[in-house]
């Protein structure tokens, strides 16, 4: 592997249809990096998200993952995943907090094998890491949004991955709760090491807590450390996306759009 390169995207295009939605991405995830995904909508984030999972193979270009062609890659308990549509269980679904996390251990022990004492504090364990412990035997689906979302944090936790991709997972979540959450995926990167690539649309806010942004319309416009990504001007911004917008001074928790 490519010192402390966990994903390389090399020349990647990828089009549904005639459309190209992502153009000639070159990216490099390194270990410990915080990278934030942000472009306007439609501007191919989950795309980019999905190429890199191999739930679609690019039209031309090449993708690593932990220095081996993302075909021959197979270790896929190193790469936990939280996707937008996870906390949408309505408060009927049957399924208890520890079991969802469980399932995340999937990879690991494979579908039809049985989950035994050790997968089960491994689940207590990853539920205490986000502070849910207490909810483990209770139904998922009647947890509120940002409960939810922590479950599928853990769920994502408990393979012990070394990169955690999150497809903007403050949707739905009470922005109340949304500085907690940053702050929770603040300490999994710098306490725990996990490398964090998360799509988001809080543009203001992921620069206070993120280490690296990237920037993309279907090619990548900006990529660098959040530093720099505070210089980058309103005007750039407004000409991305096509409309106003503005990073609002930091600490702040919502981006500006008029
Ligand atoms: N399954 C699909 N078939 C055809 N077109 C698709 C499909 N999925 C996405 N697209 C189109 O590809 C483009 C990129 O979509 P994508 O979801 O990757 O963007 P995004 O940046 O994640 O958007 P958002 O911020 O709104 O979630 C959009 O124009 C979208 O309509």
């Amino acid at each position: 592997m490519k010192k402390n390169v966990l994903v390389e995207m090399d020349h990647v295009s990828f089009k549904y249809d005639k459309e190209w939605v992502v153009k000639d991405v070159d990216l490099s995830i390194h270990k410990g990096q915080f990278l934030g995904l942000v472009g306007p909508n439609g501007s191919g984030k989950s795309t980019l998200i999905k190429l890199m999972l191999g739930l679609s193979k690019p039209d031309r270009g090449s993708i690593q993952l932990f220095g081996q062609p993302l075909k021959q890659f197979k270790d896929w308990k190193e790469v936990g995943f939280v996707s937008q549509k996870a906390n949408s269980f309505n408060s009927g679904f049957p399924a208890t907090v520890i079991e969802v996390v469980k399932s995340g251990l999937v990879s690991r022990i494979g579908t039809f094998k049985f989950f035994n004492q050790s997968h089960k504090a491994k689940a207590l364990e990853a539920l205490k890491t986000v502070e849910m412990e207490e909810f483990a035997h209770d139904n998922i689906g009647e947890l509120s949004g940002g409960q939810q979302q922590r479950v599928f944090i853990a769920r994502a936790l408990v393979s012990d991955p070394s990169l955690v991709i999150l497809d903007e997972p403050t949707v739905g979540v009470d922005s109340k709760h949304v500085t907690d959450f940053y702050n929770l995926l603040g300490r999994l990167n710098k306490e725990q090491g996990i490398t964090l690539l998360m799509v988001t649309h809080d543009i203001g806010t992921i620069t206070d807590h993120a280490t690296h942004v990237v920037c993309m319309n279907k090619s990548i416009h900006f990529h660098g450390a959040s530093e720099d990504y505070k210089e980058f001007s309103d005007e750039d911004l407004n000409q991305l996306y096509g409309h106003s917008v503005h990073q609002l001074s930091h600490n702040h928790d919502e981006v500006n759009p008029s």
